[in-house]
């Protein structure tokens, strides 16, 4: 493996800017610590300390106390002592100045060390009896209700600290403001420190395997990146954005490096959490920033790992932090609209979970272009396996096939990782070279860790996946009005998928006839029914498919009249089923009883597609079988080699008698659109 495919991100500049935030706080506890020093000198004491040094000193013989003793609340006013009682139910502070002339003398514990006339602080808690003891000890050695000179009261002494702390968070405030204005002077909170420049990255798309189709996606950036004169005289529009996505460690990092490889452009990077900081504006900044560091290096690609640290759906963060991430949000919308396409910066995003993503970050102009990074399935594997063998030294024991099929489920990082075992654990045997017994106790560690994490498939569960998954195949396959199917695979995607069917649409579908309405149905019961012909029982797998046919089923029965319930629309709001929306909104406005024949409906709708469906595949049981033998053999099978297994295996013509009556036929008009798609749709996902 060779190092510079390790991200170099999260090197040690992430602490600098740490680092100011420590300075900025020692330089606020100096302060204070030093204000307690300069301050004049003043005493806490307890209430009863208080009435004890009241007590020391008898009156005069004119009555007239000895000293003097200002009290007042914590807001610095005077208050008289008979109004003590109002001024301390809160416990609020109060200090008394106490003349000490002559108190020094003797009460030497309290007062002797101090200067003169300093003020002594107490909090007078709200509790009546030491409120009593105090204004009884006032009353009974003279005192008058205040009225005289307090000297230095409160305010005096706390203002200027308190002027000066507000000062300092003040500067501090508009320190930050400064830096979410544009173009910031001051270097502080620069994304220099986190972003990360290449310029000259030697990886190129043959350090990039297994993921051929995420590859040639995104060759047409390279082209545009090597040759951009060339596209702004035809006038193509390239994207401003491209979103990879993809589970973790399937190479997204890797390949987004390799488009920069190939276009030898600049390459910066730096990961979506890297944005989210403690101040507000501060990841805003940054963003402002790393747009005006590419345009002075384009062409260039700025990559953003983990786009949905800083992308995710407004509003959904936590109180703290929120305002923050929404506020870098809005700077990459704000930049990313104001580029021009053909500048020569492209950002490439990567995520794992795209769902989680502010739709706002997915409109035309911002990351509108994505790009499943699959996981590799095993001849993908077989080929990532050869790039990282290449530097470590194997003896001839090593089948890089059959390691290949002994990790189902591994992603490209976890291969790399795998082979770097293997290698260290020969190192630690003494051995000439990487045999294939350490690479089968490599798969057994790697697995260890991943399993932890639930990432592999366990045989039984991909066996029954890959039942499931060629029922749907199999059915789209054989009814007539489907969209073709453009590839079947068991390597789990994403968080919740465990496989998939993936249908191209012939073309942009807006009107359906209800003998395609009908099939696609069959198409979504056909994994559950596939399962529970192999297995006798269904799994939890595919409640999304039955949910999907439900909602199909429903709206042929609400909203299209396609039902015994006649040609009646029994939804108000008129709006297709092809748009979910909450059940009950849809039945608000019938009787029970229509509710109640419109469920009927449904279910009877549903039975009969299974039937339908149930019959067709045992009909093609040998064909289902072969399918998925394929499929736990290699992962994934693709249209071509679909269509070869099934007819192999096949007895049965390929319409199946019954499922297309001949009075259904496309809609006028549709017929003469170019068979081909543009996006696939997935389909079938259990
Ligand atoms: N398709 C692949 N071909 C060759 N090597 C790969 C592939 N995928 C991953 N690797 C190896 O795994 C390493 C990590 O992959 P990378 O960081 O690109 O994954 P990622 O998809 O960006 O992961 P994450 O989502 O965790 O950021 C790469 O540097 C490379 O060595
Ligand atoms: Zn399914």
């Amino acid at each position: 493996m060779d190092n510079h495919d390790e991200p170099p991100r999260r090197s040690g500049d992430s602490r600098s800017n740490n680092s100011i935030l420590y300075i900025v706080v020692a330089i606020v506890v100096a302060f204070f610590i030093a204000i307690y020093f300069i301050r004049p000198s003043r005493d806490t004491i307890t209430p009863a300390q208080l009435v004890d040094l009241i007590d020391a000193h008898e009156p005069d013989a004119s009555g007239k106390p000895v000293g003097s003793l200002a009290i007042e609340n914590s807001k610095g006013k005077k208050i008289l002592y008979s109004n003590l009682r109002n001024a301390t139910v809160s416990k609020s502070m109060v200090s008394a100045v106490v003349d000490r002339e002559d108190l020094d003398a003797d009460n030497k514990d309290i007062a002797s060390s101090k200067e003169k006339g300093a003020p002594i602080v107490t909090y007078l808690p709200g509790d009546e009896q030491s409120l009593n003891e105090i204004t009884d000890a006032l009353k009974a050695h003279g005192f008058k209700d205040y009225s005289g000179d307090p000297g230095d009261g409160f305010l005096e002494i706390y203002g200027g600290l308190l002027f000066m702390t507000a000062l300092i968070v003040i500067l501090f405030y508009l320190m930050m403001r400064r830096l979410g204005g544009a173009g910031s002077a001051i270097a502080f909170g620069r994304s220099r420190g986190k972003m990360h420049m290449q310029d000259d990255l030697n990886i190129s798309f043959e350090d990039v395997a297994g993921i051929e189709e995420a590859v040639e996606e995104v060759k047409e950036i390279v082209d545009f990146l090597r040759s951009p004169d060339k596209y702004q005289e035809l006038g193509g529009r390239i994207p401003k954005g491209v979103l990879l996505v993809g589970p973790p460690g399937t190479g997204k990092t890797l390949l987004a490096k390799a488009i920069a490889g190939e276009a030898g452009v600049t390459f910066f990077s730096l990961s979506g959490s890297d944005f989210v900081e403690m101040f507000v504006g501060v990841g805003a900044a940054r963003v402002r920033d790393m747009f005006q560091q590419a345009a002075a290096k384009n062409p260039c690609i700025i990559f953003i790992d983990e786009l949905d640290a800083l992308g995710k759906t407004r509003g959904s963060g936590m109180v703290g932090g929120h305002d923050e991430r929404e506020q870098t949000l809005n700077a990459l919308l704000v930049e990313m609209d104001g580029f021009d396409s053909n500048s020569g910066i492209i950002i490439i995003a990567a995520t794992n979970r795209p769902e989680m993503l502010d739709p706002a970050l997915l409109r035309p102009g911002r990351f509108d272009r994505q790009v499943l990074v699959d996981r590799p399935d095993a001849a993908g594997r077989a080929d990532i396996l050869k790039v990282h063998v290449k530097s470590v030294k194997l003896d001839e024991s090593v089948d890089v096939k059959k390691v290949a099929s002994i990790t189902a489920g591994f992603a490209g990082a976890d291969l790399a990782n795998l082979v770097n075992e293997a290698a260290l654990l020969a190192a630690r045997k003494g051995k000439p070279a990487v045999s294939m017994e350490e690479f089968d106790e490599g798969v057994e560690r790697v697995t260890a860790g991943l399993e932890k994490k639930q990432r592999v498939m366990h045989e039984e569960e991909k066996n029954r996946v890959a039942y499931h998954e060629s029922g749907h195949a199999l059915v789209a396959y054989c009814l007539p009005n489907t969209d073709p199917v453009h590839k079947v695979s068991i390597i789990p995607r994403g968080l919740a998928a465990l496989g998939y069917t993936m249908q191209r649409p012939t073309e942009d579908r807006f009107l359906m006839t209800q003998g395609e309405l009908e099939s696609r149905i069959q198409v979504l019961l056909a994994g559950t029914v596939a399962e529970e012909m192999v297995y006798d029982e269904i799994s939890t797998g595919a409640s999304n498919d039955l949910e999907r046919a439900t909602e199909l089923a429903r709206g042929m029965v609400t909203d299209y009249g396609m039902s015994r319930l006649g040609r009646v629309n029994y939804r108000q709001s008129g709006r297709s089923a092809f748009i979910p929306e909450a059940p009950d909104e849809r039945m608000r406005s019938h009787s029970e009883e229509t509710t109640r024949e419109i469920d009927l409906e449904v279910k009877r709708i549903l039975d009969e597609m299974l039937q339908k469906t149930r019959s067709l595949l045992s009909d093609r049981r040998d064909s289902l079988i072969a399918l998925a033998e394929r499929l736990i053999e290699v992962e994934s099978v693709d249209g071509e080699e679909l269509r070869r297994v099934i007819e192999e295996h096949s007895h049965g013509p390929r319409i199946v008698p019954g499922t297309d009556s001949p009075k259904r036929s496309r809609p006028a008009g549709e017929a003469d659109k170019p068979e081909e798609g543009d996006a696939p749709s997935a389909e079938g996902a259990s």
